[in-house]
């Protein structure tokens, strides 16, 4: 779009300003196009507080990723705002409680993903226990030819698996890892009447009662480091750790050092600290599985998501109520 169109002095009813941009907006873009006026202050050089103030004082709606964090500091330059629509299932990166202060509604993925999220959690697991990713590097680096023999993995059936956040997500890879036959258990704030796994209110304990750690909680101050060094030693040097959450959850300096002391058996990870660079010392770990933060990327989800803002955005805008809001607890 060019500039001329963000500069327009007169406030248009149907406009949304979108930060990032996600990915699920770029796929579908002519859609939205279509049928609003797009800010887009990746597209413009001057600084985003600078652009807010020039071209957004009257905009009602922002679409938001993960990535983009919208604190107190940058809602006061988005003086009309009444919602948002993030297009994660996390809201970590999103002032909720200024948002309450200011009546601005919340709209997110809520369980949307979970099953896709769940899949890429049992699939790290079994990347990292039966080595498949470097078992691919070592068939296409000529090595097995070579080399011969590969080294033997680990069975993921019969593992006692400790799940730390039993939500929409904990649950289904739950369910996915008693189908592989393993024992399940977790630690959660609260215990959850509704499933029979064992719970653990101390993750210490459920870290020294596990071999394998997955990570599905979502960060808060009370989760930010959970992971610390303290678990990490409880987990032990056979203990796996998988986290499909947030890179802050785990204290991520202490884990590459236990990854490279050996001081656990290996990981697989999402979701990084300081994202989008991953530990480079990982990068050479077998025994660590990277993924660039895409298990929601399924063109399944992609297309759910899209459906989920078109009709809140037109809900929104008609006056009419919206769906899957971040609750007022
Ligand atoms: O990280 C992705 C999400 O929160 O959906």
């Amino acid at each position: 779009m060019a500039e001329g169109q963000q500069t327009s002095p007169a406030p248009l009813l149907r406009e949304i300003i979108v930060f990032g941009p996600p990915y699920m907006f770029i796929k579908y873009e002519k859609q939205f196009s279509s049928r609003y006026r797009i800010l887009r202050p990746w597209e413009s050089p001057i600084p985003l507080a600078q652009f807010l103030e020039t071209h957004a004082q009257n905009t009602q709606a922002a679409l938001i990723t993960s990535f983009v964090s919208l604190s107190a500091a940058v809602l006061r330059n988005l003086p009309a705002l009444r919602l948002i629509l993030t297009t994660s299932a996390g809201v970590d990166h999103i002032d909720i409680i200024e948002c309450r202060r200011r009546g601005i509604a919340v709209v997110y993925a809520a369980a949307m993903f979970s099953a896709d999220v769940a899949d890429l959690a049992v699939g790290l697991l079994l990347d990292v226990l039966r080595k498949i990713s470097a078992g691919n590097r070592f068939v296409k680096n000529g090595d097995w030819a070579k080399q011969g023999d590969y080294p033997l993995g680990f069975k993921l059936g019969g593992k006692k698996v400790g799940i730390v956040g039993l939500g929409n997500i904990g649950i289904e890879v739950a369910k996915r890892l008693e189908a592989f036959g393993c024992e399940v258990s977790y630690y959660s704030r609260n215990r959850k009447p509704s499933v029979s796994y064992v719970f653990y209110p101390d993750i210490s304990e459920l870290a020294a009662k596990s071999d394998i750690l997955v990570v599905c909680c979502a960060l808060t101050e009370q989760t930010h480091h959970i992971i610390n060094r303290d678990i990490l030693l409880a987990l032990g040097k056979k203990g796996v750790i998988v986290n499909i959450a947030r890179g802050a959850v785990i204290d991520e300096k202490e884990l590459v050092h236990f990854l490279q002391q050996g001081d656990i058996a290996g990981a697989g990870l999402e979701v990084f600290e300081n994202e989008p660079f991953a530990p480079k010392e990982l990068f050479e770990l077998d025994n660590v599985v990277l993924s660039p933060h895409v298990a929601n990327f399924t063109e399944e989800s992609f297309r759910d998501l899209y459906e989920l803002v078109s009709e809140n955005l037109e809900a929104f805008f008609a006056n009419k109520p919206l769906r899957s809001l971040v609750s007022e607890e």
